[in-house]
């Protein structure tokens, strides 16, 4: 049968799954250069199906549709160890259950949205280990079908950041476009978005956050990005980035607007000292790049910002992580070039993007707005929250693997 969300079919896996507490639905995996990110919706307890093994309404809606509380799932694995999420997705049996759809031939079933490079990469290995078929969403359309969904599905889903404070913001569903998406993944794609579906990648850069972390790794032996990130925490730059003030005797460079602490050459003062690389604390040297890959970014994302006048830029993007140092540095560039005509504003899912882009080009029509009413409604709706205000758990910047309230529309 038919409805108008997404449709179910009986299938021999559907009664098996009757049995277990959590039903899945809906994997979508975004496989990146660098991680892998994963998507997938549980129902809160089982659903009962019928005589015929066809899954009945709990409760039914208009058109035979059923109304399921759950969670929305998001998981990330390095794509360097992909064995680890074809094992978790075997082990928790996801692959038979992408979308349901009525009409799906039996031969069908595992079929999974998958958007990134690693979708085309990696079709072979999933098919050979897991007898999944990859359906492939393009990355770009993927990305702003998930910005654009997230910018309106959830409240306070972007925030800008300066001087350690983080402000939410209420983004006007008859305002949002144009702007400016910076996704900053293993490489960076720039995004201008016009509206669902009509966009055009203005640019790129391949300094990102692959540079950050291979370049970071090389230079600390830190054996993991976290590590990395941790280190560049403890650092000071001012160790090895040149500044204006080293160059001017300790004085402003005020006729052109430079401070004499602002940077005049990242890594610059490594050529004037007689030191090797062991002779800096590997802090200060995960500091500099992380400032020096942030900033170059922040400027790029400013100039195509004004190339096109658009006043919003929103980053995307695992590199970012929610972290303090690399917002700041991002937001600070764009404040600083734009002369704070521009502003930098960041995203709680920051890294699920493409993926959630993935997960909603299962056909349906109702998941999109009951998603919607489910997480607005479990948030205050205030236009702007005061900084550093409790978070309620919807709250978290989703910067790790976690899972949301919502509920999806299944229709039989
Ligand atoms: N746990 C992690 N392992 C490796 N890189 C990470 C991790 N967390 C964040 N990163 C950063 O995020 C980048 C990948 O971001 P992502 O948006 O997932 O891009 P991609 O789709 O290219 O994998 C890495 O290059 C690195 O800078
Ligand atoms: C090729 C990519 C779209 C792949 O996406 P990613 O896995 O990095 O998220 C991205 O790495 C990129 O946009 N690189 C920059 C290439 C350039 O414009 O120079």
């Amino acid at each position: 049968m038919e409805g108008d969300g997404i449709q179910v079919e009986r299938r021999d896996e559907i009664a098996a799954l009757n049995s277990s507490a959590d039903e899945v639905s809906h994997l979508a995996l975004d496989i990146g250069g660098t991680l892998i990110k994963m998507v997938y919706f549980s129902s809160d307890s089982d659903w009962p199906v019928d005589d015929e093994g066809k899954r009945s309404s709990k409760e039914k809606g208009s058109k035979n549709c059923n109304f399921v509380n759950g969670r929305l799932h998001f998981m990330k694995f390095e794509t360097r160890k992909i064995n680890d999420c074809l094992q978790f997705i075997s082990s928790k049996q996801l692959h038979h259950y992408g979308g349901w759809h009525t009409e799906a031939p039996v031969d069908c079933k595992n079929i999974i949205k998958a958007t990134g490079g690693g979708a085309f990469k990696f079709a072979d290995l999933f098919k050979e280990k897991l007898e999944i078929s990859l359906d492939k969403v393009e990355e770009m359309d993927s990305l702003v079908a998930g910005a654009n969904f997230l910018l309106k599905a959830v409240d306070r889903e972007a925030f800008t950041y300066m001087d350690g404070e983080k402000e939410y913001l209420q983004i006007d569903h008859n305002d949002l476009y144009p702007y400016l998406l910076v996704n900053i993944g293993s490489g960076v794609s720039m995004i201008k978005v016009d509206g669902d579906g009509v966009y055009e990648r203005v640019s790129g850069t391949s300094i990102g956050g692959g540079t950050f972390w291979g370049l970071g790794k090389l230079l600390t032996k830190c054996k993991s990005f976290d590590e990395l990130l941790e280190l560049s925490h403890q650092g000071n730059n001012r160790v090895i980035d040149m500044l204006v003030g080293d160059i001017y005797g300790g004085m402003d460079y005020s006729k052109i607007g430079l401070s004499s602490t602002a940077i005049a050459s990242s890594f610059g003062k490594a050529i004037s000292e007689n030191k090797e690389i062991e002779d800096y604390r590997p802090e200060d040297v995960a500091r500099s790049l992380l400032r020096m890959i942030s900033n170059n970014i922040g400027q790029i994302s400013y100039l195509n910002a004004l190339r096109f006048g658009l006043k919003r830029i929103f980053f995307g993007g695992f590199f970012i992580r929610g972290h303090a140092y690399t917002m700041d540095t991002i937001a600070v560039a764009v404040n600083f070039w734009s002369k704070g005509e521009a502003k930098a504003m960041f995203l709680r899912h920051e890294g699920f993007l493409g993926v959630m882009g993935a997960f909603m080009s299962y056909p349906n029509n109702g998941l999109d707005h009951l998603m919607s009413k489910q997480l607005v409604e479990q948030l205050p709706k205030s236009a702007c929250c005061p900084k550093h205000e409790a978070r309620s758990p919807l709250l978290g910047d989703l910067t790790e693997n976690g899972s949301i309230e919502c509920s999806v529309q299944l229709c039989l």
